[in-house]
């Protein structure tokens, strides 16, 4: 039935007295009659109006329960070894950048209030093999990257991935044999993967592989090595998601055979979500990161009211193109649609968001000001 709009009668309606007023009830107004209060305007009964909460950019801003700065940002970098920076059509805006110009898209970013980088390299196909040993060559690109950065920018917080598909010939995350992704063998090259990382001045290794009882192996490695001081970023609920076809264009790394599904999540589950954030809880980590972000922002939450760490979410690079993708088209506000996401990220939980969109973002922040 619509609500009917009733004419002002001639005479003003008589005043009410408070006394007359019925006991309070919020939803009371909901399809009462129209009737006109003293200042002759139209009025349904009601007294609380969540609107007025919302009724200018001052008072929104006063109210506002999630604030996203630049500092929440963690931005990934593909490098390679060229001296050229190569577009990845996939992820329009991206690139595979050279050392050198890494460096000057740190500085960029710095300049919007970024502080953190994540390093992914892209490696040579003679450098990939089954074991990947490439991925703890103290001469290989992560390492000589690390120092790049940390030279130019101490006061940065270097990430890097701990995971052997850009060095494996199969495209996978761990050492195959027959076809199976062998778990404990994988956690010895992680455990030297990392201790390569922290020694070239990594400040976060973020082990990504899923592999049972890494993170636990990777902290003692890295405490007997005496790098006590090197947080750990776990990918704790990474799921088998179809959403990483992007970046394995970036990083040519597409599985060889099969796929990801016997040690990465079903997209499923999110009770095991939190078997793999008490075991990574229990093992060491300082950080727990949920992977991918936009449809699981339900496993954000239950992460983050289950543990008390600080939780990151991973913005992968198949919602980065995708929304790139409808931006292209003029079917999206790129920069509402992105600071929205953002904030959605932070109101379901995390406290860190690994984007892509990670520059531009701080960028829009810093324009808009006094947050
Ligand atoms: N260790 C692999 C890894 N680390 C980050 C991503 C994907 C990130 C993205 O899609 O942006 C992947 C891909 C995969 O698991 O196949
Ligand atoms: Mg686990």
């Amino acid at each position: 039935q619509p609500m009917r709009m009733v004419a002002a009668p001639e005479r003003a309606a008589p005043a009410v007295r408070a006394s007359e007023l019925p006991a309070y009830n919020p939803l009371e107004g909901a399809g009462a009659p129209l009737t006109v209060n003293n200042g002759g305007n139209v009025w349904v009964p009601q007294r609380a109006r969540p609107r007025r909460n919302r009724k200018s950019d001052a008072m929104r801003r006063m109210v506002r329960e999630t604030i996203v700065t630049p500092a929440n940002f963690i931005y990934p970098l593909f490098i390679h070894e060229e001296s050229y920076q190569q577009e990845i059509p996939s992820m329009p805006g991206c690139q595979r950048h050279s050392l050198e110009h890494m460096l000057k898209e740190c500085e960029d970013a710095w300049r919007f209030g970024v502080r953190t980088f994540v390093l992914f390299p892209k490696v040579a196909d003679n450098l990939k093999s089954n074991y990947a040993d490439e991925c703890y060559n103290p001469n290989g690109i992560v390492p000589r990257a690390v120092s790049m950065i940390k030279e130019r920018f101490p006061d940065s917080i270097v990430c890097t991935d701990i995971a052997l598909d850009p060095y494996s010939d199969q495209g996978h995350d761990g050492v195959v044999k027959d076809g199976k992704i062998l778990n404990d063998e994988t956690i010895m090259q992680l455990c030297k993967q990392a201790v390569c990382q922290a020694r070239a001045g990594s400040d976060v290794v973020a082990p990504s592989d899923m592999m049972d009882g890494r993170v636990g192996a990777i902290r003692d490695a890295l405490d007997s090595e005496g790098f006590t001081d090197t947080s750990i970023l776990a990918y704790t609920a990474k799921y088998a998601s179809a959403f990483y076809g992007p970046f394995r264009d970036a990083l040519d790394s597409h599985p060889g055979f099969g796929d990801k599904k016997t040690y990465q999540q079903d997209p499923a589950n999110g009770r095991e979500a939190l078997v793999e954030a008490a075991l990574d809880a229990a093992e060491g980590a300082d950080m727990l990161m949920v992977k991918p972000g936009m449809p699981y922002l339900d496993v954000i939450h239950r992460l983050k009211t289950e543990t008390n760490l600080p939780i990151s979410a991973y913005h992968v690079s198949g919602e980065y193109a995708m929304m790139k993708a409808a931006v292209e088209r003029g079917w999206l506000d790129e920069r509402a649609a992105v600071l929205e996401t953002m904030t959605c990220f932070k109101r379901a939980g995390a406290d860190i968001i690994l984007t892509y969109y990670a520059k531009q973002a701080a960028q829009w922040l810093c324009e808009d000001g006094l947050f």
